[in-house]
């Protein structure tokens, strides 16, 4: 369809107060969309049905579905136009909001010096007024992050989110998966090459080793990568890719209960760091460092390259694959405000200040569509 019509047709659903999600994921020019033909809430706990999962940071709250079978499927092309948004710059007129954000992350660092705690990821949410329709938001996040998983979920019953993460949690081919270990956050000034502190480089080497020693008991393959340099929108951070082979054990579902949510939006041990969050911090984030995605899709396979077997279709195979993400750089949306959620890793070694300063700087990949 017409990138018009696509857009037509996720308007409509918002209108008429249909369910839908919208989305691209990182690096593709298809967008693509699930629109709910009923405005029932469908949740999932086997993940085994196909469909859009969303799900909360606490897992004892629902994870949403949009069933695959109770939906049209839409998708389109879509041609980035340039967007020529300002370079939002931060302001620091919100002085309570800082206060209570340097008391959070204090508390927390000195629970992880008398505590268990290892490290913990303290987030706080900021609501900025704004009259701009979702679709357009929408549609600025695609022109800006074109690295980034980038969507629009909407139902009645639950709320209007929109987003564009750059963390993968799982992808999933047949057997086949990779995830990531992201951590570690400085500004983008012009270069990849940086210099990480060991704070950030000991944050994103928990993260590696908790996903890495977790999945063992899953998997035949695993190997990870060296921890690299990459960049969303105006920010780096550390990033190792961990990819392999699932065993014939392995269920999604527990693989999903292993990972998430993992020390890069939780913290180590987990279960501490968890009820850390939810005693301290003094706001539900729902979705936010939930996850989100594509759940057992059927998808042909284009793997086999050689030539008489791509033209020859009874070898095409057809596969399920998974993408989900976890549901970072995201807002809110209700009526003239967006909510927006950020939040930082904390260890031992953390500074107040700084960490409430990278919350700013990550607040503004969404203010800048915003504005
Ligand atoms: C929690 C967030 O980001 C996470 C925390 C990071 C960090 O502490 O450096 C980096 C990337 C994410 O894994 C967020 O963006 O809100």
């Amino acid at each position: 369809m017409t990138s018009e019509a696509f857009f037509e047709h996720i308007t409509n659903q918002l209108v008429s107060e249909s369910p839908f999600v919208a989305y691209r994921k990182p690096n593709e020019q298809e967008v693509k969309a699930l629109l709910q033909k009923n405005s029932n809430v469908y949740s999932t706990s086997e993940f085994t049905e196909s469909g859009f999962v969303f799900a909360p940071f606490n897992d004892k709250e629902k994870t949403i579905l949009i069933p695959l079978e109770q939906s049209e499927f839409v998708s389109s092309a879509y041609n980035i136009s340039e967007e020529n948004l300002k370079e939002t710059t931060p302001n620091d007129s919100s002085s309570d909001e800082k206060q209570k954000h340097i008391t959070l992350v204090q508390k927390g660092i000195e629970a992880i010096h008398k505590s268990n705690l290892q490290k913990v990821v303290l987030s706080r949410c900021e609501s900025i007024s704004s009259k701009q329709h979702p679709i357009a938001i929408f549609k600025k996040l695609l022109n800006t992050y074109h690295t980034a998983f980038v969507y629009c979920w909407y139902h009645p019953k639950i709320g209007l989110w929109l987003g564009a993460t750059p963390e993968t949690l799982l992808k999933t081919e047949g057997n086949r998966f990779s995830t990531m270990a992201l951590a570690g956050t400085q500004n983008y000034s012009g270069t990849l090459n940086v210099n990480w502190q060991s704070k950030e480089q000991d944050e994103q080497q928990y993260v590696t080793d908790f996903i890495v020693k977790n999945l063992k008991a899953s998997v035949d393959s695993i190997y990870q990568s060296k921890p690299a340099t990459i960049k969303a929108g105006n920010l780096l951070h550390l990033q190792t890719k961990i990819t392999g082979l699932f065993n014939k054990q392995s269920s999604f579902k527990s693989v999903l209960k292993t990972l998430h949510p993992t020390p890069a939006v939780c913290g180590l041990p987990k279960e501490d760091a968890k009820q850390f969050i939810l005693q301290n911090e003094t706001y539900n984030r729902e979705f936010y460092t939930g996850f989100l995605g594509e759940l057992n899709l059927k998808e042909k396979s284009t793997r086999n390259t050689n030539k008489r077997n791509v033209e020859n279709n009874a070898y095409a195979t057809v596969k399920t694959v998974s993408n989900l993400y976890v549901n970072l750089r995201c807002m809110q949306l209700n009526n003239s405000a967006a909510t927006i959620y950020i939040g930082g890793g904390i260890t031992k070694d953390s500074n107040s200040e700084e960490e409430w300063q990278e919350t700013v700087y990550k607040s503004l990949i969404m203010k800048k569509v915003l504005q």
